[in-house]
């Protein structure tokens, strides 16, 4: 009540429904102070008449069935009719001032408010005022200019109620309009907020695909302004490749085949590169019923930059940025499916660097690698772009040529190739002159896969190697490959250091009156990527051939070194750690200062290091040895003649060098308990070395007879399978460990 009340003191206010106003429609009704006072006249006989007004203004309303939809229940009628008893009795009052407009609004608006159209409101004021002409008749009829002056002032104060309900009506209904002209304001300012001020990038766009409307954020993501994107289409904005799906997409959208879509594309930037977006596009009709698409955008740059990263560091090689095997391989296979459909050939190419290994041991592995850079830098320079130049590792490199016409333009591209390469390359302020080896093959003469094909260039840059290094040769189908095996071993040798191959297996030495285990004989294993264990036999005299042993040779002793001093720091007790020399070692002119040096650097206890050196190598130059083995024996290392019993030892000499040891060869160990001869071979060293105060060191011990004969003959230490195979390191310090545990 007090809500109504108050919003027709409001309303009426903002009507304006002042006195004057009030005034001025009575006086156009020509509401004078004589109907004034006629209605008066009749107040009191009206109202015993009134409450069947109203009963039958309200019975009337529900003939309707619409309007009995708006009064459901009674309790609604009751309050409706009690109000328009009051609206009845105020009607004949005669007090037609502010406060009675006040009153008329209200009803009005009690009316407007439980949804009573004005046709219905008017259409009962009707009934009302044909059961007014009725009474007033039955009242005044006798003196019917009275009546019809009192109808007239009634009609005259109903019709300023009519008007005043209408206006009830008509301002609600402004207000009404106000109030949803407010929340429509409100929510488009809310949208253009949120179009504004949004993280990803909205337009509005035509059905032509022109920019209706962009947000900051897209013109952002575009670098265009927000005029420029105006005048442009979607299409224009998109890359190229990406606009045939972009064509389809809209398509299924605009014809209700989808609801809208979302995928990664390219637009492109004003600038000119391609910027990646995820879009999600919908489609709506105007209220013209045009077509229009909304087309929200995230740029997703970053993103696609870590992927592209991803992907390329799976494909490349990372201090090149070469193409990597992978990648190679796949870009091999597609040169040979090309050639296949041209009918042209391919040329495969491994480039590998000669002496690259002493670049890195003499100037480092930076250095190294700054030269590896350069020569990718060199290799790929002469190329033409549809060629491959891939990193395989290392310094060895695979050039692919597709599309070639004549084997001889595979030989331009090496001479090139090999051209840049000799080009000085100042290094740590020091000048050094690269050179390469190329092996060729060719498409489909050498293969018809890529497999075949990089295999065939391998063995034929072997073949280049072979020579002075500096050039290329052709793979060629006569090349043995006996000839080629040992070229393939050499080249594999070349790299096993780099690639770390090698290891280091132990075999115990137990002093065979204790059965303590005093040492370990450190033996070499090669285990080349990928292939079978390589047995020291195979590769050793090949490493000596080529020189290749000092390199391996100095590993194996730094090392051994190295694990000396590991076992000792892990509590193990002293182990004599024998390494084998080999002759080419054995005449290094700095061999003493090398074992100084390890031992020095690895921490290794010299007294505990013994060399091996068998007899036909110390024998090839016996002064020499003597002097050598003098220096060896002053820093504390200890020395072994190794397969002693298989040359032929000088005595004179044997006597003077300062060796601690001999070591009885395996063969001879074999046979001892059925073969006379080495029964007494065998015994007679071992008699021999006593006479020196030399230690007998027996080799290859597989049985326990064998080990009978040794003991009854005085042997001191042996080594072989009887006991224990050459093993790793960890499995020696396990085998000390449960010794130790045993005793
Ligand atoms: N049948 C039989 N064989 C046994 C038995 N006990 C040990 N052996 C094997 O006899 C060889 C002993 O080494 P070696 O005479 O110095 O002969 C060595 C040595 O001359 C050379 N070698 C191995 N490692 C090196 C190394 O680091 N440097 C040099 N220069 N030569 C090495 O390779 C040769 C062969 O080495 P491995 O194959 O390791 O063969 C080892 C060892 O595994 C046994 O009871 N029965």
């Amino acid at each position: 009540m007090r809500d109504l009340d108050q919003w027709a003191d409001m309303a009426a206010a903002e009507m304006k429904l002042d006195a004057k106003e009030i005034a001025g429609r009575k006086a156009f009704l020509e509401l004078s102070d004589k109907d004034v006072a006629l209605l008066r006249d009749i107040h009191a006989a009206l109202q015993d008449k009134m409450h069947g007004f109203s009963k039958g203004f309200y019975d009337h309303l529900q003939t309707e069935p619409e309007l009995r939809a708006l009064l459901p229940d009674e309790r609604t009628l009751n309050r409706l009719r009690r109000s328009q008893q009051g609206y009845l009795h105020g009607l004949t009052a005669g007090q037609y001032d502010g406060d009675y407009v006040r009153e008329r609004l209200r009803v009005g608006l009690v009316h407007h408010r439980i949804g009573l159209a004005p046709k219905w409101y008017i259409g009962a004021y009707r009934k009302y005022l044909t059961e007014l002409l009725e009474t007033l008749w039955e009242l005044l009829g006798d003196d019917p200019p009275r009546f019809l002056a009192t109808y007239g002032a009634a009609l005259k104060v109903i019709c300023l109620d009519m008007g005043l309900a209408l206006d009830t009506y008509a301002h609600a209904d402004q207000q009404q309009l106000r109030q949803q002209a407010n929340r429509l304001r409100e929510r488009e300012e809310q949208y253009r907020l949120t179009f504004n001020q949004a993280a990803v990038g909205i337009a509005h766009v035509a059905g032509d695909g022109r920019l209706l409307r962009v947000n900051a954020k897209f013109a952002a993501i575009t670098g265009y302004t927000e005029a420029e994107l105006l005048r442009l289409t979607i299409t224009q904005l998109t890359h190229p490749d990406d606009r045939d799906h972009d064509l389809l997409l809209i398509a299924r959208l605009k014809s209700g085949e989808l609801a809208e879509y979302s995928r990664e594309k390219r637009y492109i930037h004003k600038e000119g590169h391609a910027v990646w977006i995820n879009v999600t596009a919908s489609s709506l009709l105007d209220a013209a019923g045009e077509r229009r698409y909304i087309t929200v955008v995230e740029d997703i740059s970053r993103r696609k930059q870590a992927e592209e990263k991803l992907v390329r560091m799976a494909n490349h090689d990372a201090l090149t940025g070469l193409p990597n095997r992978m990648l190679l391989e796949d870009r091999l296979s597609q040169a040979i499916a090309h050639a296949h459909r041209t009918q042209t050939l391919v040329a495969v190419m491994f480039v590998d660097l000669d002496r690259f290994k002493n670049i890195n041991d003499s100037l480092g592995h930076d250095a190294g690698d700054e030269v590896i850079v350069e020569i990718a830098r060199r290799i790929a320079g002469n190329l033409r772009e549809t060629d491959t130049a891939a990193r395989q590792g290392g310094d060895e490199f695979v050039v692919v040529l597709g599309d070639l016409a004549r084997e001889e333009d595979a030989c331009t591209v090496a001479d090139k190739i090999l051209g840049a390469l000799t080009q000085p390359m100042v290094l740590r302020g020091q000048e050094i002159f690269p050179t390469g080896s190329i092996g060729i093959s060719l498409y489909p003469r050498d293969g018809l896969e890529p497999q075949a094909l990089l295999k065939a260039a391998d063995t034929a840059m072997y073949r280049a190697k072979a020579g002075s290094g500096n050039t290329y040769e052709f793979y060629v189908n006569s090349m043995g490959m006996d000839a080629m095996d040992s070229l393939r071993l050499e080249g594999a040798l070349r790299r096993a250091l780099e690639r770390d191959e090698f290891q280091l297996h132990y075999q115990p030495q137990v002093d065979i009156a204790t059965g303590t285990v005093v040492g370990v004989e450190a033996l070499l294993r090669w285990q080349p990527q990928g292939g079978a264990m390589v047995p020291p036999g195979d590769f050793i005299p090949l490493a000596e051939q080529t020189g290749l042993i000092v390199p391996i040779g100095d590993w194996v002793l730094a090392t051994a070194c190295a694990q000396q001093k590991a076992w000792r720091e892990a509590g193990l007790p002293p182990l004599t750690v024998s390494v084998n020399l080999s002759a080419r070692q054995f005449q290094r002119q700095d061999l003493v200062e090398l074992v100084a040096r390890l031992v020095r650097e690895t921490g290794c206890d010299p007294r505990y290091l013994a060399l091996e050196i068998t007899e036909t190598d110390v024998m090839e130059n016996p002064q020499a040895a003597v002097a050598i083995f003098r220096q060896l024996n002053e820093m504390g290392v200890q020395l072994a003649i190794d397969d002693f019993g298989t040359g032929y030892s000088s005595l004179s000499y044997l006597k003077r060098f300062p060796i601690d040891s001999l070591k009885i060869d395996r063969s001879f160990v074999h046979d001892i308990t059925h073969d006379i001869d080495d029964a007494t071979i065998v015994h007679s060293v071992i008699a021999l070395a006593h006479s020196m105060h030399l230690k007998v060191v027996a080799e290859g011990v597989e049985d326990a007879r064998q080990l009978q004969f040794l003991r009854e003959h005085g042997c001191d230490q042996m080594q072989g399978y009887y006991v224990s195979k050459p093993v790793p390191a960890s499995a020696i310090e396990a085998m000390m460990q449960r010794t130790r545990a045993a005793a």
